[in-house]
């Protein structure tokens, strides 16, 4: 029999999960799965169950909760070299990484028939220093926060809290000397921020990194240059709309390898949590994790590499874009 585990923090987003939880676990078990459940207690917590729920042979790991708990869970599991399937039931604020593979947000029976009904397909994921992310990296003090609104607020207030965060700390933000190096290239320079997504699904933008692919081993590297508040309020609202990527102030292309270097301090943002300081190596970890996702999503993914399969018979996606930027 298969054995399902699920690793939910109570605290997340508004707090729903509890209340369904043996709705949740009737499903598993009738699909199949023998199935057990961790609430975590505190930070970190949720890394130490799902590398416990892997060396328990667990076949299928599910995190419960915001992106958080996700990148917790990730970071439990994917240092191992047999992984468990991921699941996810987002119940969190943005549940970022949620959106990109097109769950149901917030409706925790929804994502768990889902879960039951769905497949899993092959992702990437990234990895920096010795952590792990699934969605976002990045750094520069707008980055920050993301991990700076304090969790009730975020109950009270959901993805609002984010928003009148953001407006409090925009004033303050500053550049940020910087050296990037990806892909054997090199930019010198201020930043206000740079990012290394894996999903086109970044603090609840959808358009922020749009060419962004799950499955393609790179990342998507967004550079913000120095701006003062009004060109930055202005690249900002391009970004709402998906074309920033042409203004002069944004470096945005695709890279495996990502290396970021300064001398001033600068925090780095993991899945939207504090990950220590800078400097730091981004490593893209091609097709690492198999995450539970709907048919639909799954099929759509495959078309989409059959598409690209056929578009770059010859050559291959980071060579054509490169070969575009020099046309222009
Ligand atoms: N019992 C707990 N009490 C307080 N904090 C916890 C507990 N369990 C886990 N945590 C911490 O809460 C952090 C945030 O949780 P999570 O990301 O799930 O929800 P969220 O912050 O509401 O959503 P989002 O990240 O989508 O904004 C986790 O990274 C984890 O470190």
């Amino acid at each position: 029999m298969k054995k399902a585990r699920i690793i939910y923090n109570p605290t997340s987003g508004r707090e729903a999960f509890k209340r369904h939880l043996p709705e949740v676990l009737a499903k598993f078990e009738n699909a199949g799965y023998e199935t057990s459940c961790h609430a975590t207690t505190c930070e970190g917590d949720a890394t130490d169950a799902a590398k416990l729920a892997v060396e328990r042979g667990f076949d299928l790991v599910v995190a419960a909760g915001g992106d958080g708990t996700v990148n917790e869970v990730v970071n439990g599991i994917a240092g191992f070299d047999k992984r468990p399937q991921l699941g996810i039931i987002p119940v969190g604020t943005t549940n970022d990484f949620a959106r990109a593979i097109a769950l149901p947000l917030n409706d925790v029976l929804a994502a768990a028939d889902m879960l039951v009904n769905g497949v899993a397909v092959p992702i990437d994921i990234g990895r920096v220093n010795d952590g792990y992310f699934i969605n976002i990296a990045g750094g520069g003090k707008l980055t920050e926060l993301t991990y700076e609104v304090p969790s009730k607020l975020k109950t009270m207030l959901g993805q609002l809290a984010y928003y009148l965060k953001g407006m409090e700390m925009l004033p303050s933000i500053r550049p940020t000397e910087v050296e990037i190096e990806y892909d054997g290239k090199l930019f010198q320079g201020e930043v206000m921020l740079f990012l290394c997504s894996l999903t086109n699904s970044v603090g609840g933008f959808e358009k922020l990194a749009p060419d962004s692919k799950l499955n393609d081993g790179l990342f998507d590297l967004l550079i913000l240059k120095k701006a003062n508040l009004a060109e930055f309020v202005r690249v900002a609202s391009l970004a709402l709309r998906g074309e920033h990527m042409n203004d002069e102030h944004v470096i945005y292309t695709k890279a495996s390898r990502v290396k970021v270097t300064t001398k001033d301090k600068m925090q780095l943002n993991l899945d939207g949590e504090y990950g220590g300081l800078l400097p730091a190596e981004f490593e893209n970890l091609y097709r690492h994790l198999d995450i539970v996702m709907s048919k639909e999503k799954a099929d759509e993914m495959s078309e989409e590499d059959a598409k690209e399969q056929e578009e770059n018979v010859n050559e291959g996606p980071l060579e054509k874009r490169e070969m575009q930027e020099e046309d222009q």
